[in-house]
């Protein structure tokens, strides 16, 4: 692990000032789902506790949220919870079934189930506050990313009742009962912009909204009913001086709406390659992503291949923050995220000049 300077604040990591397209002194890596899944130390620490009950208690946030850092020296932690964490807080009936996802008890599927939702009390996220203050003391130089769900990600949980392919109820719903629909969403970017805020000003460095279904939408439906409410979401940030990533998965028709959020960087998936995303999000924003987290599962030359690609394409954006197009699979050995890790930092240290060439047969040893 190649931990950060200690002379570098977390406000000055190159994670940040990739963000918002300043020179950095290589290229920032984090993964997408860094936390849990592919660690053995994880599985090992969660044993015998429920998902959202580990989502609640501070001692088992801090440590997963640093044991990718420790493992892979990784340019930044995310906060370890998930995007239905504030909606649980708020005493809606949620539980994370292993290998599934969020299943809620009470689908909302009316007029009436809109209105009865509970309102989160920002006094309930003093384990939040306490768990962000933990890290970022533990952390050092290095950022705590901290995040939320974006309302149209959230709705499609509550709708559906559980993970969804089609995500039919939810578009049903979004087009049959518009003035519920906007309503459902402006309280679920309340609830998600207040559970940005405690983790900002309890330390966290940057904040990534997470509209991981968006990409089921049509361009005129996103940007009529979802952009206003995610837009909602980093309005709530006020002027706390963050950077905003905004993320979502087969969102290439919607690239050129994406960052009109009030995001610094838009997340890409590995469908679009990152310089044709430059072109279609445009100037004024910085880039992450996009290695498929399924090359991860192929042989290392493949890996490097693929990560020298997308280090190039890359080069294109004003800045770029390498990561996964979506999150690390479970089957991900831990061993080659560590060497992605130290590949990204390899190809990209001392070019400050990216039209220099890049180095041809990297260093780094053979699994
Ligand atoms: C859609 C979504 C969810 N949760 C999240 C999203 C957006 C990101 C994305 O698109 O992947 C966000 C999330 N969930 C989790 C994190 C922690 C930080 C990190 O990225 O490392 C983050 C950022 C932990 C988690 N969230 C979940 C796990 C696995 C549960 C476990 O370890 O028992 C973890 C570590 C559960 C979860 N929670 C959710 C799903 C679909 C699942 C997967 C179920 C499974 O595959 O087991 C909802």
């Amino acid at each position: 692990m190649s931990p950060a300077p200690a002379s570098v604040s977390p406000a000055d990591s190159d994670l940040v000032r990739a963000a918002r397209g300043l020179p950095v002194s290589r290229t920032p890596v984090w993964f997408m789902r860094q936390a849990g899944r592919s660690l053995p130390e994880y599985r090992e620490l969660r044993a015998g506790t429920k998902m959202l009950e580990a989502c609640q208690d501070p001692d088992l946030i801090t440590e997963i949220t640093l044991q990718p850092v420790r493992r892979h020296g990784v340019d930044a932690a995310i906060f370890f919870s998930d995007i239905v964490l504030p909606l649980v807080v708020a005493g809606i009936d949620i539980e994370i079934k292993p290998g599934i996802g969020p299943v809620i008890a009470s689908p909302v599927r009316t007029v009436a189930d809109v209105d009865a939702l509970p309102e989160l009390d920002p006094d309930a996220l003093e384990f939040i506050r306490t768990a962000v203050g933990r890290l970022v003391a533990e952390l050092g130089a290095t950022p705590l990313i901290g995040f939320a769900g974006a309302p149209f990600t959230l709705a499609t949980y509550l709708i559906e009742g559980g993970p969804s392919k089609e995500h039919a109820r939810t578009k049903a719903f979004m087009h049959a009962e518009p003035e519920a629909w906007s309503r459902l969403l402006e309280r679920l970017a309340v609830s998600s912009s207040m559970f940005l805020r405690a983790q900002v000003d309890a330390g966290a460095s940057a904040v990534q909204l997470f509209d991981s279904w968006a990409g089921v939408l049509s361009a005129v439906d996103y940007a009529e009913r979802v952009l206003p409410h995610s837009r909602a979401v980093f309005d709530g940030l006020g002027d706390r001086d963050v950077p905003r990533i905004h993320f979502g998965v087969g969102t290439g028709e919607l690239l050129p709406l994406i960052g009109q959020a009030g995001a610094d960087v838009v997340g890409v998936d590995w469908r679009v390659p990152l310089d044709e995303a430059a072109r279609r999000v445009g100037p004024g924003y910085s880039l992450q992503g996009n290695l498929d987290p399924a090359v991860l599962l192929a042989d290392r030359e493949t890996v490097d291949r693929e990560v020298r690609r997308v280090v190039e394409q890359g080069r294109a954006a004003r800045g770029h923050v390498f990561n996964l197009g979506h999150g690390v699979l479970p089957d991900t050995d831990p061993g080659v995220l560590t060497h992605v890790v130290e590949l990204v930092h390899e190809l990209t240290t001392g070019r400050a000049d990216p039209t220099a060439p890049a180095r041809a047969h990297p260093t780094t040893p053979a699994r």
